[in-house]
C-alpha cells in the first residue's frame, strides 16, 4: 500500500453537527463559517436527511471543508460500495472503524481513490480510522471483549490502520502524545472528546480542552455541544478557535 500524504488544515477546528433538522444545522454552519475550519456531518444528519442534505449545508458554508462521519463497519465489499456512494459528495475526510479489519481498510481507501478519479475530484477523501470511541473508558472495553487499557488498543489499531492505507485515525486527545511519540507527525490525527474548561462532558469520558489538544498534536479538533448547544453558537465557537490559535502560539514560543 503506497504512503499517502493527509491533508493539513490551516484552522483545525470542526464543527460536528448533529441534528435531524437541516435547516437548523445550516443555520449553524452559516453562523460557524467564520470561525470554522470545517464542517462535520454524522450519522443523525446522513439518516435522516442523506445526500441533498449535506449539499444544502454546504451552500451554507461553501468554503469549508467537509468530514463525512458515518464510520462505516461490515464486509470489505459492502464498505467499499458505501465509500463510492458518497464519493460525489467530495468529502475532504470520510471515516470508517480501524476494528473492521485490514482488507476493510484497504477496500475503503481503494474505493476512495478510484471514485475520485472517475469522478475527476482531484483529491479523494481522506479515509480516517475511528480507533476506540471517546465515550469509552477501560472498564467499557473489557465488557465488549477488547484488550485494555483503551490507550494500548488505541495503538494497536492505529497500527493497523495505517499499515493498511488509513491517512490518519480518530482518537482521544488523551492518547495524542503517545500516538505522535509512536508514528510522528505525518499521520492525520483527529480528536472528538473536546470539552472547554467550563463545558459538561456528557457522554465522553477520555476529554481534554481544546489548547491542550491541540498542544498534544491534534490536527482537526471536532467539537459539537460546546457550540451547538451554547446559547450563541458563533460566539463559542469563535472563543474555542481563540484558544486553539493562543496554545499554537504559546506551543510556537
Ligand atoms: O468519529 C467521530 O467523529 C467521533 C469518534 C469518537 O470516538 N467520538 C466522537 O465523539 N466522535 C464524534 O465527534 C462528535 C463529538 O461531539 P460532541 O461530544 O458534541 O463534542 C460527535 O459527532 C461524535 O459522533
Amino acid at each position: 500500500m503506497s504512503k499517502i500524504t493527509p491533508p493539513r488544515f490551516d484552522n483545525p477546528l470542526f464543527v460536528a453537527i448533529d441534528t435531524t433538522d437541516a435547516g437548523r444545522a445550516a443555520a449553524l454552519a452559516r453562523a460557524v463559517a467564520s470561525s470554522a475550519g470545517g464542517i462535520k456531518l454524522g450519522l443523525e444528519f446522513f439518516m435522516a436527511n442523506g445526500a441533498g442534505g449535506v449539499h444544502a449545508v454546504r451552500a451554507a458554508a461553501p468554503d469549508l471543508p467537509l468530514f463525512l462521519d458515518l464510520k462505516f463497519h461490515d464486509i470489505p465489499n459492502t464498505v467499499a460500495g458505501a465509500v463510492r456512494a458518497v464519493a460525489p459528495l467530495a468529502p475532504a475526510l470520510l471515516t470508517i472503524h480501524a476494528s473492521g479489519g485490514p482488507a476493510m481498510i484497504r477496500a475503503a481507501r481503494e474505493a476512495a481513490a478510484e471514485a475520485a478519479d472517475r469522478l475527476g475530484i482531484a483529491t479523494p477523501p481522506a479515509v480516517v480510522a475511528v480507533t476506540v470511541l471517546t465515550s469509552l473508558d477501560d472498564t467499557d472495553l473489557m465488557s465488549v471483549g477488547q484488550r485494555g487499557p483503551s490507550g494500548d488498543q488505541v495503538l494497536r489499531l492505529t497500527d493497523t490502520a495505517l499499515a493498511h492505507g488509513a491517512a490518519g485515525v480518530v482518537c482521544a486527545p488523551t492518547e495524542l502524545v503517545r500516538l505522535r511519540g509512536r508514528f510522528g507527525a505525518q499521520p492525520l490525527m483527529v480528536v472528538p472528546g473536546i470539552r472547554p474548561a467550563d463545558a459538561a462532558r456528557g457522554d465522553q469520558k477520555r476529554v481534554m480542552t481544546p489548547a491542550e489538544a491541540r498542544s498534544a498534536g491534534a490536527d482537526v479538533l471536532v467539537v459539537g455541544r460546546p457550540i451547538t448547544g451554547a446559547d450563541d453558537p458563533a460566539d463559542a465557537a469563535a472563543r474555542i478557535a481563540q484558544e486553539i490559535a493562543a496554545a499554537e502560539l504559546t506551543g510556537a514560543a
